[in-house]
């Protein structure tokens, strides 16, 4: 099984301190938004987006920052790893399957939102992928709310998702949508997934996270993965 991205990710950091507190509490990865009409998109000037992207490294983390872009073009996403220090790409949107194979060797990140086709048509996502030529290194599974891309706090059918290895394969899920400090333990033992992921779950308001959240998602988002 490739190892994933990462394991437990906070997405929407608009604040260096945020991004210091994710990572003090034990997270893998921070999430910075590019998609303008997001609540949680990153408006910060050149040196505030560099030292947002650059903290990961500063505290020695072995993964990092995530670059959520919506679709956007090849250009703007290769001047944001550039300023972000971004070094993972997370597709949110409705990027076609050919597109992943014109990004840099940076790990992909595929969001699929879950509608009433269910699985399969993640599955079929993801062969098509392949035979555009890139296959993505995770792919995240979302709740699917019309007109919107993610961050809704809406959560997707575990139990639907438990069989994952049987549609991905050996393709790392992570699981996002509505999860919290109170349900993301029961949704990792339902789904076993690589990896979670979480914007509205730990915040006091969009794009600013409440850090006591923070802490007790990670606390038990942790301890879920370790008694798997
Ligand atoms: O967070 C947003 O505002 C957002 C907007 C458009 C596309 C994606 C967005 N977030 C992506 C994420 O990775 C979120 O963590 C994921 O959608 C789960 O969000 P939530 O249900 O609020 O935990």
């Amino acid at each position: 099984m490739p190892a994933p991205p990462f394991r437990i990710k906070v997405c929407g950091i608009t604040r260096k301190a945020d991004a210091q507190a994710v990572f003090a509490a034990g997270a893998d990865a921070i999430g910075l938004n590019f998609y303008t009409k997001s609540p949680r998109y990153l408006k910060g000037s050149v040196v505030d987006l560099l030292e947002l992207g650059g903290i990961h490294r500063s505290l020695y983390r072995p993964f990092g920052a995530v670059g959520l872009f919506v679709n956007a073009s090849v250009n703007e996403i290769l001047s944001h790893i550039e300023l972000a220090k971004i070094d993972m790409i997370q597709l949110h949107g409705d990027e076609p399957p050919e597109f992943l194979a014109e990004l840099p060797d940076l790990p992909i990140i595929r969001a699929r939102r879950m509608d009433d086709r269910g699985v399969a048509a993640i599955a079929e996502d993801l062969e098509a992928c392949r035979a555009a030529g890139r296959v993505p290194d995770a792919v995240l599974v979302d709740a699917f709310t019309p007109g919107r891309y993610g961050g809704t706090g809406e959560t997707v059918s575990w139990a639907g998702l438990a069989d994952h290895p049987r549609w991905l394969g050996e393709v790392p899920l992570i699981l996002a949508g509505g999860l919290t400090p109170d349900n993301v333990a029961e949704a990792i033992r339902m789904v076993r997934p690589s990896g979670v992921d979480v914007a509205s779950g730990v915040e006091s308001a969009p794009g600013v996270k409440d850090i006591v959240k923070v802490r007790d998602f990670v606390a038990a988002a942790t301890a879920a993965f370790e008694s798997l």
